[in-house]
């Protein structure tokens, strides 16, 4: 009877005497010896990077986060450019500065203490060094293949709760927002650039999760009021195990844009910081999100752009990302 292909996973992985060695081969070996179905790797690629251990757990959970990937002098040259920006003495084409929505209509509030996230940060040529971070690329080459796109780029800055509960973010799972495909062939690398801790709000996975299907997203019914496209799940198993994940400044996580995952509350009097970016294989084709879960967020989207750019744009959802996305590695063949 054959056994399941976890168990089959771990039954080769026992079989290596080295963690470096390819898996592929060591497997097909493996096979002709005592297995009758191939192990088919659905979500991680061929390289000599990820250990077996790790390109396991990546199949089996959806994640993997790499102790101290990134150096100190980084984070903290990454954190000064913040700092510039919040203070307004950079200005940077395309970024958005957000606001918690609890002090959106406040005046009283400047500087880094206003901004919960800064996105988009594409044109700012220090802060997108981390979306090239050779170290990073490495291991997202693992999901995505050879050329390799920075989609989304984020440097998240979660503020202390106001007590309103609007510093959580609820849970989802970020292929709701991209309108590309295959979802195997997304990852996002999330750099924790300070200690981050339950306490504080870190980021919360459901492993596991990235097996299953894209879900309804809507605005979560909360009495506090939630964040602009901050739209989570409903339909999930509140009994699922939920993973918190404590990281030290410089851990780098890496996660599929299927796995459910979002952010808890901030109880600390620091602003939590983040730096992120999604990557997609370049060989991605765009999609058409009409008549699916994701053309809520496409018109919200597009209705945005309306008024940034006035009521007669025709850009679409699909055209955003045409925008936003820069080549980092190889070449940019569709998206
Ligand atoms: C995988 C990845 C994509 C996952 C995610 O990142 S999910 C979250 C994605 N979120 C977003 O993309 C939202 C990005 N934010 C924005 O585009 C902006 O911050 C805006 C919400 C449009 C606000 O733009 P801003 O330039 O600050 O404009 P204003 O200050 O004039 O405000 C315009 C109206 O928006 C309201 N607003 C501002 N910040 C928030 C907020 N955080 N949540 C909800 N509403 C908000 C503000 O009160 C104002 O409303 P009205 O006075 O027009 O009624
Ligand atoms: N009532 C809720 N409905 C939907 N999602 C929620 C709800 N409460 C929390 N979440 C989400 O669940 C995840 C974990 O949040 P939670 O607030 O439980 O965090 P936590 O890290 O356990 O911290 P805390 O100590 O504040 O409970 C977050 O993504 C959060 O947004
Ligand atoms: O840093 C966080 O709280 C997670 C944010 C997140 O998951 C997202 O913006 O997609
Ligand atoms: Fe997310
Ligand atoms: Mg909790």
């Amino acid at each position: 009877m054959a056994l399941r292909e976890a168990e089959r996973l771990k039954v080769v992985l026992n079989h290596l005497d080295h963690p470096s060695v390819n898996i592929h081969t060591s497997f097909t070996s493996a096979e002709n010896v005592s297995y009758h179905h191939p192990v088919a790797f659905k979500y991680t690629l061929d390289t000599d990077v990820l250990s077996p251990e790790q390109r396991l757990a990546y199949e089996e959970n959806g994640f993997i986060l790499i102790k101290n990937l990134v150096s100190e002098e980084d984070i903290d040259r990454f954190r000064n450019e913040f700092e510039r920006i919040c203070t307004r003495d950079v200005k940077i084409p395309g970024l958005v500065i957000m606001r918690d929505v609890s002090i959106a209509k406040s005046e009283f509030v400047q500087g880094e203490k206003a901004v919960t996230k800064l996105q988009d940060f594409q044109e700012d040529p220090e802060l997108f060094r981390y979306c090239s971070l050779p170290q990073i690329l490495k291991y997202v080459e693992c999901f995505t293949g050879p050329n390799i796109m920075a989609m989304h780029t984020m440097l998240i800055n979660k503020p202390p709760d106001t007590g309103k509960k609007t510093s959580r973010h609820p849970l989802h799972q970020d292929l709701h927002y991209f309108p590309f495909r295959p979802a195997d062939r997304i990852v996002c690398a999330w750099t924790a650039m300070e200690k981050i801790n339950q306490q504080n709000g870190c980021l919360v996975v459901l492993p596991g999760t990235h097996k299953g299907t894209l879900k309804e997203h809507v605005y979560p019914e909360w009495e506090g009021g939630v964040n602009k496209m901050y739209h989570g799940i409903t339909d999930y198993n509140p009994n699922h195990p939920r993973v918190h994940l404590e990281m030290e400044k410089g851990d780098t996580v890496l996660f599929h844009p299927l796995l459910i995952h979002g952010s808890g509350m901030n109880h600390t009097e620091g602003f939590r910081k983040a730096i992120s970016c999604h990557y997609a294989s370049a060989d991605c084709q765009y999609i058409d999100v009409k008549g699916s879960t994701q053309e809520n967020i496409s018109k919200e989207v597009e209705e945005l752009a309306r008024k940034r750019l006035g009521s007669e744009t025709t850009l679409t959802f699909q055209d955003t990302w045409v925008f936003r996305g820069r080549l980092v590695q190889g070449d940019r063949t569709s998206l």
